[in-house]
């Protein structure tokens, strides 16, 4: 069967208005074995402040706690680059080189793809956008996936194994924003 193109719907906090173009980046065109979802969340923190720390592909693990380390193989951070980096013990993977597929330092848009790599998330890919919340100084994180579903796991199990790890590391750039900008504005 043809491709389907599905855009990723979900519930946006009150306050954030959707500008087109950036919906746009989270639309992804679905395999027949694909999966795809999307993360928000919200961070007491200015955009720019959540941007300096997403931005950094060369340093994921700096938010991201199930990565141990990262070393840039390709490139020098910027689109096109390659990153390997290796997983903390205890997940189903070891490590995995992906590529920087979108910096846009003016959109607040950052895009990478998975590779290769020892793991089960196949074509892993997933855009990230920045947006500033009309309420008070924050700024709202939209994370979008498309993901092969490994063989002998449903598409249910993929999206909920997927959308911990993304919800993880969000919640973990939220804290490490907020305490950036208390600090920024000590
Ligand atoms: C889901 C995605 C990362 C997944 C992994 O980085 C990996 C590519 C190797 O280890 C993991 C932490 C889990 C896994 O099984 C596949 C989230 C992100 O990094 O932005």
């Amino acid at each position: 069967p043809p491709p389907t193109t599905l855009t990723t719907f979900f519930p946006l906090p009150t306050g954030v208005s959707f500008p087109d173009m950036v919906s746009a980046y989270h639309f992804h065109t679905l395999g027949p074995n694909q999966c795809c979802s999307a993360v928000v969340q919200t961070i007491n923190a200015p955009v720019e402040t959540v941007w300096s720390v997403v931005r950094r592909f060369d340093n994921p693990q700096a938010y991201k706690h199930f990565l141990k380390s990262c070393h840039v193989i390709v490139g020098d951070g910027n689109v096109g680059s390659l990153r390997e980096v290796h997983v903390i013990s205890g997940l189903p993977a070891a490590f995995s080189t992906e590529r920087l597929e979108i910096l846009d330092d003016e959109h607040h848009v950052l895009s990478f793809s998975v590779v290769g790599g020892v793991h089960r998330l196949n074509n892993y890919k997933s855009v990230t956008t920045l947006h500033a919340s009309n309420k008070g100084n924050g700024t709202v994180v939209v994370e979008s996936f498309v993901v092969d579903i490994p063989p002998g796991n449903t598409r249910e199990d993929t999206c909920t194994f997927v959308d911990t790890i993304v919800r993880c590391n969000l919640q973990s750039l939220a804290q490490m924003a907020e305490n950036m900008a208390t600090k920024e504005s000590l």
